[in-house]
């Protein structure tokens, strides 16, 4: 009945991360005011749900939406659920229109299925195994969508009165076609590359049956990404990435051990510590009130003279909430700009926490890293506290689309990325701990005074819980980091792969007023400089700068190295500084340092 859907439904909710609020909140206006939720007429059982594009990521776990035995239409099309397919979705018996393309589904096709079936999409998945037989079942389907998958195995016989459309394009099918399929146009069939028959060549053609399966391997050690291949390189990537891990706590322990002896400690903050007692709180202050621990922590190379109680006496504006938590503006009293942030979902304790800051400390002291100031911690409350960036956030600047607002040109769109290309290289190679970034995105981005691209929030990610850490910015996040719940430096180049691909574009991944729902800026990319013109992936701000679209374009390049799928074949974030300084002709560098608008036309 309809609150045993509604029941099913947030479960659903609660146990797949999307970025999208549902706000699946009261089971009584579940036919009234759920986004995605469809209705019978009656009002008494749920018969859709769409869920396009609303950042679902990872697996659908059974018994949530396979419990709607009412209903008709499922599409969840162009999300990041993977894993295997639970079978009782494909089965749920009313079921009729299935859309599940552009995900990230792997495993078998499950074989049962519902019979009353008219759509089955599920291309441009991982899926693999063989089609199963059981849809020669499904008298009712009419479009069968399998393509962009790794299927493999021979087409069984199909002979579906009503099917019209089938796609079986690009997968790993062998054999020879069945002939009740022979009248659909060989483009159903293309990028198979052992499979032969009407409409494709002749089955004579290829050499022959013993040899098919023989190369198959063989083809698939060629191209790289054969299914069991797959699963044998995931499985060696997990074991050398646990053993590495492993090696590098063993180092950092035996370390630890020997600075601590020598008593010197690895301290690099020369924290200075400002007992400050009982103050009086307001503000982002609510929970500082734990005396003996009141210590405002500052780092190294901070000439501010402030202390806790300056900052709670201080007039604080919220500036906005964040996935961290609230970040507010605090003006102490002789005239110094901060911006405080309170953390929210911390899940790191006091030590792990003293541990990042002082790795974030270290990494920290660089022109294109936005300065932290300090920091303070109790079980209440976590603080920190950074410089004011006045010139605001690189999204604001890009996508604000204001009043008197003056469009980014390229010049400096050109010298924001370099700049924060620098930052993440520095982050990454010279703090010499391996130090990953973790929460690459335009509003992590801030502006300077030279107009150079400053990282903010770094290293944030390990001290939150996951979802905290993830869920603002799933655009942004390389597709490992869904399965592995890891950032890693790789995971930093694809998030500024992206973060070029938005300066590019004008189009943010992020979901925001006004803008249409990209969330997956690559894949919008790809899809449009393989179908159209590259130039029409550009931001229509930009075309009206003069001689820059050689540049763009090989900024589009560097950024779809960034963002490729496998982690290893992207490059390291030093050898993306190098690019980008190559993109701008010696005779034109100047312009990059000054960052004038010297080459703009007449709009
Ligand atoms: N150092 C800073 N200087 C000026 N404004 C800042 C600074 N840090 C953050 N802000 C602004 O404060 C607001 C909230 O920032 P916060 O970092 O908490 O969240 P966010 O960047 O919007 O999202 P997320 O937490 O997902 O990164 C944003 O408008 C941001 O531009």
């Amino acid at each position: 009945d309809l609150s045993s859907d509604a029941h099913a439904l947030q479960d659903f909710a609660t146990r797949v991360l999307h970025a999208r609020k549902l706000d699946w909140d009261s089971p009584t206006r579940v036919c009234h005011s759920w986004v995605g939720i469809t209705c019978s007429p009656d009002g008494s059982r749920v018969t859709a749900v769409r869920l396009p594009g609303f950042g679902l990521y990872g697996p659908i776990p059974r018994n949530t939406l396979g419990k709607l035995d009412g209903l008709k239409v499922l599409s969840l099309r162009s999300n990041y659920l993977s894993g295997d397919l639970p079978d009782d979705v494909p089965s749920i018996p009313a079921l009729q229109y299935l859309y599940l393309q552009h995900n990230n589904f792997s495993g078998g096709i499950p074989s049962s299925l519902s019979t009353r079936l008219s759509v089955l999409d599920l291309s441009h998945n991982s899926f693999s195994g063989s089609i199963p037989e059981t849809l020669q079942s499904l008298a009712r389907l009419t479009a069968l969508k399998l393509e962009g998958n790794s299927i493999s195995g021979t087409i069984p016989s199909l002979n579906l009165p009503r099917l019209k459309s089938l796609n079986l394009s690009s997968n790993n099918l062998t054999g020879s076609i069945p002939g009740s399929l022979h009248e659909f146009p060989s483009s159903s069939f293309a990028g198979n590359s052992l499979l032969c028959g009407e409409p494709l060549s002749p089955c004579s053609m290829i050499p022959n049956p013993s040899s098919t399966t023989s190369q198959e391997p063989a083809k698939a050690l060629r191209d790289g990404n054969p299914d069991g291949n797959r699963k044998v390189r995931t499985r060696t990537i997990v074991v050398i990435a646990v053993g590495c891990s492993l090696a590098i706590f063993l180092l950092v322990v035996v370390i630890l051990v020997c600075c601590l002896k020598k008593g010197d400690g690895i301290a690099v903050l020369k924290r200075k510590e400002v007992d400050v007692g009982n103050v009086t709180s307001k503000d982002f202050g609510s929970g500082v009130q734990e005396p003996e621990k009141n210590k405002l922590f500052f780092f190294e190379g901070c000439d501010y003279n402030f202390d806790l109680e300056d900052l709670l006496r201080a007039s604080a504006e919220v500036l906005g909430k964040g996935s961290y938590g609230t970040a507010y503006k605090a003006i102490l009293d002789e005239g110094t700009t901060l911006v405080v942030k309170r953390l929210r979902e911390v899940v790191a304790g006091r030590r792990e926490f003293d541990q990042q800051m002082e790795t974030v400390g270290k990494a920290g002291r660089h022109p294109n890293i936005v300065p932290l100031r300090a920091y303070y911690y109790s079980k209440d409350e976590k603080l920190l506290v950074y410089e004011y960036m006045p010139h605001g956030s690189l999204f604001a600047r890009l996508h604000d689309k204001g009043q008197g607002r003056t469009p980014l040109d390229w010049d400096s769109r050109l010298k924001v990325s370099l700049g924060v290309a620098k930052g993440i290289a520095h982050i990454h190679l010279e703090t010499g701990a391996r130090c990953v970034h973790g929460d690459i995105k335009s509003t992590n981005v801030f502006l300077n005074q030279e107009n150079d691209g400053c990282v903010s929030d770094i290293g944030l990610a390990p001290l939150m819980t996951f979802s905290a850490a993830i869920s603002r910015s799933i655009g942004y996040n390389a597709p490992e980091v869904f399965e592995t719940r890891k950032v890693t430096q790789k995971s930093d180049v694809y998030s500024f792969g992206v973060l070029l691909l938005e300066m590019l574009t004008g189009k943010t991944p992020l979901k925001y007023a006004g803008y249409d729902d990209i969330i997956d800026l690559p894949r919008w990319v790809r899809s449009v400089v393989r179908e159209e013109w590259t130039a029409e992936v550009f931001d229509v701000e930009l075309l009206r700068y003069d001689n820059v679209e050689e540049e763009m374009v090989q900024m589009l390049q560097i950024a779809l190295a960034c963002v490729t799928r496998v982690p290893d074949a992207r490059p390291r974030i030093d050898e993306v500084v190098k690019m980008i300084e190559e993109i701008r002709q010696p005779d034109m560098k100047d312009r990059l340092s000054s960052g004038t608008e010297s080459n703009v036309q007449t709009p």
